[in-house]
C-alpha cells in the first residue's frame, strides 16, 4: 500500500483565497485590514526564514505586517516596554514574538505579557486554558492547522487512537489538547516512554513533533493509518526532512504529510486566520 499524501500546500492556500475573501468584504464595508505585528530579535537565519513567510502571507491576503528586527542585546525590559506599546496600539490586532529568544530574556515572561486577545501565536496561558476547558478562543497555529489540515482531507478523528509524540509548549500539548476536543483517545510520548515503537505502532493517528530526524521508523507505522509529520530538521545538504522516515513509512500509511509542504505552511494560514479572527472578536467588545 501507497500512502496518499496530503498536500498541506495546497490546503493552505485555499485557506489563504478564503481569508483573502474575508479582508476584501471588510474593505467593501468600509472596514480596516486587520493588522499583525511581528517581532524577531537577533539573526538566526531559520527564524528571518520564517518571518519572510509569514510577511508574504500577510501581503498575499491583505493583512497588513510590521516587521520589528531588533538587536540579539536586546534588554528583556526593551521588549516588554515594545510589547505593552503594542498591546496598547488599537491599530495592532496580532503580536507574534518570534521564538527562539536570546538567553537574556525569558520566553515566557514575555508571552505572559502580551494581551490574550492579540495573542495570534495561542500560547498564552489564558488561551491553552481555554483550549483545555473546551472553549478555545485564539489557537495555537500549528495544531490547530493541523486539525484544519486533517478535517479539509475528510478524515474522521472521533474515537481514533491518536499518539502524540514530543510535549512542548508551542506545539505538542496543545496538539493533544486538540486531538482530545475532537474525540481521540490521546498519549502523549516523550523522552521518558519506556516503548516509543509499541505506542507508534498501535496508532491510527500519529502526530510527531519531536524535531529528531529519523526519530520514527517507517517499520512501525501501522499499516493504513494517518501520520502527520511536524518536525523539520534541516540537513547538512541543506535540505529538510521530518522525524519519520518518509520514504519506508508511506508504504505503510493511509495518510502522510512531507516536509517541507505539509503543516509549515497550515501554521502561516492558521496565523493569518488567527489575525482576522482576533480583530473580529475585539470589534464584538
Ligand atoms: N512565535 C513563534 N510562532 C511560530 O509559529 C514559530 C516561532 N515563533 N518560531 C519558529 C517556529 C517555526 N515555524 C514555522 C512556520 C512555517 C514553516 C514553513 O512554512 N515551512 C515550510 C518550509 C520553509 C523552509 O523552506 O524553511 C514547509 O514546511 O513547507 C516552518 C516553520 C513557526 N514558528
Amino acid at each position: 500500500m501507497t500512502a496518499q499524501i496530503i498536500n498541506g500546500k495546497a490546503i493552505a492556500d485555499s485557506m489563504l483565497n478564503q481569508i483573502l475573501l474575508r479582508v476584501k468584504t471588510r474593505l467593501d464595508q468600509g472596514k480596516r485590514a486587520p493588522a499583525l505585528a511581528v517581532i524577531l530579535i537577533g539573526n538566526d537565519p531559520a527564524s528571518s526564514i520564517y518571518v519572510r513567510n509569514k510577511r508574504l502571507a500577510c501581503e498575499k491576503v491583505g493583512i497588513r505586517s510590521i516587521v520589528y528586527e531588533l538587536p540579539a542585546s536586546t534588554s528583556e525590559a526593551e521588549l516588554l516596554t515594545m510589547i505593552n506599546g503594542l498591546n496598547a496600539d488599537d491599530a495592532i490586532d496580532g503580536i507574534l514574538v518570534q521564538s527562539p529568544l536570546p538567553p537574556q530574556i525569558d520566553e515566557k515572561l514575555v508571552i505572559e505579557h502580551i494581551s490574550a486577545a492579540k495573542d495570534v501565536d495561542g500560547f498564552h496561558p489564558y488561551n491553552i486554558g481555554r483550549l483545555t476547558v473546551r472553549q478555545p478562543t485564539l489557537r495555537s497555529c500549528t495544531p490547530f492547522g493541523v486539525i484544519k489540515m486533517l478535517q479539509a482531507t475528510g478524515i474522521e478523528l472521533m474515537g481514533l487512537d491518536a499518539v502524540v509524540i514530543g510535549v512542548s509548549n508551542h506545539v505538542g500539548r496543545p496538539m493533544a489538547l486538540e486531538l482530545l476536543l475532537a474525540g481521540c483517545t490521546v498519549t502523549c510520548c516523550h523522552r521518558h516512554t519506556k516503548d516509543l515503537q509499541a505506542n507508534v505502532e498501535r496508532a491510527d493517528l500519529l502526530v510527531v513533533a519531536a524535531g529528531k530526524a529519523g526519530l520514527v521508523k517507517g517499520e512501525w507505522i501501522k499499516p493504513g493509518g494517518v501520520v502527520i509529520d511536524i518536525g523539520i530538521n534541516r540537513l547538512a545538504n541543506g535540505s529538510l526532512c521530518g522525524d519519520v522516515d518518509f520514504a519506508t513509512a508511506k508504504e505503510r500509511a493511509g495518510w502522510i504529510t512531507p516536509v517541507p509542504g505539509g503543516v509549515g505552511p497550515m501554521t502561516i494560514a492558521t496565523l493569518m486566520e488567527n489575525t482576522l479572527l482576533a480583530l473580529e472578536l475585539r470589534e464584538t467588545i
